[in-house]
């Protein structure tokens, strides 16, 4: 049976990348999906925006919801000091493989949690089952039409507090109009635009901060 072509990519890393140096898998990643196959990975265009976020947040607590192949979860861990952690979900079981294998490769499994599941289901859980008081940071990456609603399912489960940071991908391509309509009417966040382009892609896209004022 045929390969997909995440394994394609986790294939190309463990072969290309220097393992337990995130930063080699991060452009191991950037290199095939530019010159070999696209990917929906942040990117390094993007991705040098997320990693100004959450240097600036320097969060103890991380969420991310859409690991797909892990490139995020080890651009945002490999920011993270010592003792903090990303939580990061994904519910297509192939994704999560290749993710996990991929975040030990670039060996940040220390400081990465991947909870197999979709988001409408994990968040519920993230105070109890995984003793989570409030969350710092969150990264928004999987369908574009779940933004709001967990968005508005996060602070029903009171896991934001005063300064917590989301940060949103594809705000342009593939878009979440409905999203940003939510988040720039809403009192209680501050939000920021950062025009940028889709990865690897001469196409314009954008990131959408919103810090939570409580
Ligand atoms: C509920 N739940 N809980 C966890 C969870 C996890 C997932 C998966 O990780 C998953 C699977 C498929 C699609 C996505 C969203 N991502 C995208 O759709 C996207 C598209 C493009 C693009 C742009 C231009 C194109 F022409 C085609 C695709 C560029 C981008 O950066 C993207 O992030 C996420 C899904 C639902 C989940
Ligand atoms: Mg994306």
């Amino acid at each position: 049976m045929n390969q997909s072509k995440e394994q394609r990519i986790l294939n190309f890393v463990l072969q290309n990348a220097v393992r337990g140096d995130p930063c080699s898998v991060l452009d191991t990643i950037d290199m095939y999906c530019s010159q070999k196959e696209w990917a929906m990975n942040v990117g390094n265009e993007k991705g040098l925006i997320l990693d100004k976020t959450v240097e600036e947040a320097n969060p103890s607590v991380a969420l991310e919801l859409g690991t797909y192949c892990g490139y995020s979860a080890i651009r945002i861990a490999r920011l993270l000091k010592a003792g903090a952690h990303l939580l990061t979900v994904e519910f297509n079981p192939e994704f999560a493989a290749i993710a996990k294998q991929m975040i030990e490769f670039a060996g940040v499994q220390d400081k990465v949690k991947l909870l197999e599941g979709p988001s409408e289901e994990i968040i519920p859980q993230l105070k109890k089952k995984y003793e989570v008081d409030t969350l710092d940071f969150v990264f928004l990456d999987h369908w574009k039409d779940r933004y709001t609603p967990d968005t508005i399912l996060i602070q029903e489960c009171n896991l934001l507090r005063k300064g917590s940071v989301l940060l949103a991908d594809n705000v342009i391509v593939p878009g979440a109009p409905e999203f940003l309509n939510y988040i720039r009417n809403n009192p209680h966040f501050q939000c920021t635009n950062y025009p940028s382009r889709l990865e690897y892609m001469k196409v314009e896209d954008a990131m959408e901060k919103a810090v939570f004022l409580g």
